[in-house]
């Protein structure tokens, strides 16, 4: 369950034992030989996948809090839970602020409308009126700096010119929590400089943040706390530097050689 309701007395997010599974049904064909013999009648098998386990936590207003942990730990179910785009199998979230979340990156733009119909839709989509998407819109282009792109159907875009324009409108909407997966940010050099710039502002301006990264330098630049998940459990969350050596440890010394305790 999913709720949403403002009061800055309360956390800007809490987790409470929120489970997430995946259920995918395929058909599993053992070699290509017999699935020729068999005319592509495979045996259909369930696959259930515990994307995350009981995971519990809360986030203060203002903390830029940095997702760290292997491939497939869980990060992006977390952040989709968080965002409402995924309700939890089991366990609760509450939300108090307004949401906005680059994780929707090529689901939330209709790529036969240009870059400027997209900014207004995605706009009011996330609650901003008319009058707001006025003023703020020539903020979101230059930040995107598309060049006369902003008037072209978005099929024409690189995916590195999507992902500008999907970061210029998530930080423009004033968002009181930001959610951002570091790996979806993909401009160039520069453009990633001026990304890091504006989510420092961000988090200096006491927004909350979530960033998911796999580059701990940007999570020690950028987060004032840090959360670690491993397939699907939360393994620890505090100071970054303390999370991150714990982690850094953990990849070093391998699962079984690992305790928490020694560090
Ligand atoms: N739509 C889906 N259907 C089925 N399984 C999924 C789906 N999305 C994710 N999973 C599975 O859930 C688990 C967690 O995936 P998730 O994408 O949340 O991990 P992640 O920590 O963000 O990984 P990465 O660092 O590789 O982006 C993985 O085992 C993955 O295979």
């Amino acid at each position: 369950m999913t709720t949403n309701s403002t009061s800055t007395a309360d956390p800007a997010v809490s987790v409470e034992n929120v489970s997430v599974s995946y259920r995918t049904t395929f058909e599993k064909v053992p070699t290509f030989r017999s699935a020729v013999r068999r005319l592509g009648r495979g045996q259909r098998v369930v696959h259930l996948v515990e994307a995350l386990r009981e995971v519990s936590f809360e986030v203060n207003h203002g903390t830029s809090i940095g997702i760290i942990g292997a491939n497939g730990a869980g990060k992006s179910t977390l952040m989709r839970a968080i965002a409402g785009i995924l309700p939890p199998s089991e366990g609760r979230i509450e939300v108090h602020g307004r949401v906005s979340t680059l994780l929707a990156l090529g689901v939330g733009f209709n790529r036969k409308l240009s870059g400027r119909e997209n900014v207004v839709l995605g706009g009011l989509a996330a609650g901003m009126t008319r009058e707001e998407l006025n003023e703020r819109y020539e903020e979101i282009a230059d930040f995107a700096e598309l060049g006369e792109f902003i008037d072209m159907p978005m099929q024409t875009y690189s995916s590195g010119m999507s992902a500008r324009l999907a970061f210029s409108v998530a930080v423009h909407l004033n968002p009181d929590i930001l959610l951002i997966d570091e790996a979806l940010s993909t401009g160039d050099a520069k453009f990633k400089q001026k990304a890091a710039r504006k989510m420092r502002e961000v988090a200096e301006n006491a927004g909350t943040m979530f960033l998911v990264s796999h580059a701990m330098r940007s999570v020690k630049r950028l987060c004032n706390e840090a959360l670690w998940l491993h397939k699907g459990q939360l393994m620890m969350q505090g100071d970054p530097t303390e999370v991150i050596a714990a982690y850094t440890k953990f990849l070093e010394v391998g699962e079984d050689a690992f305790s928490l305790e020694d560090m």
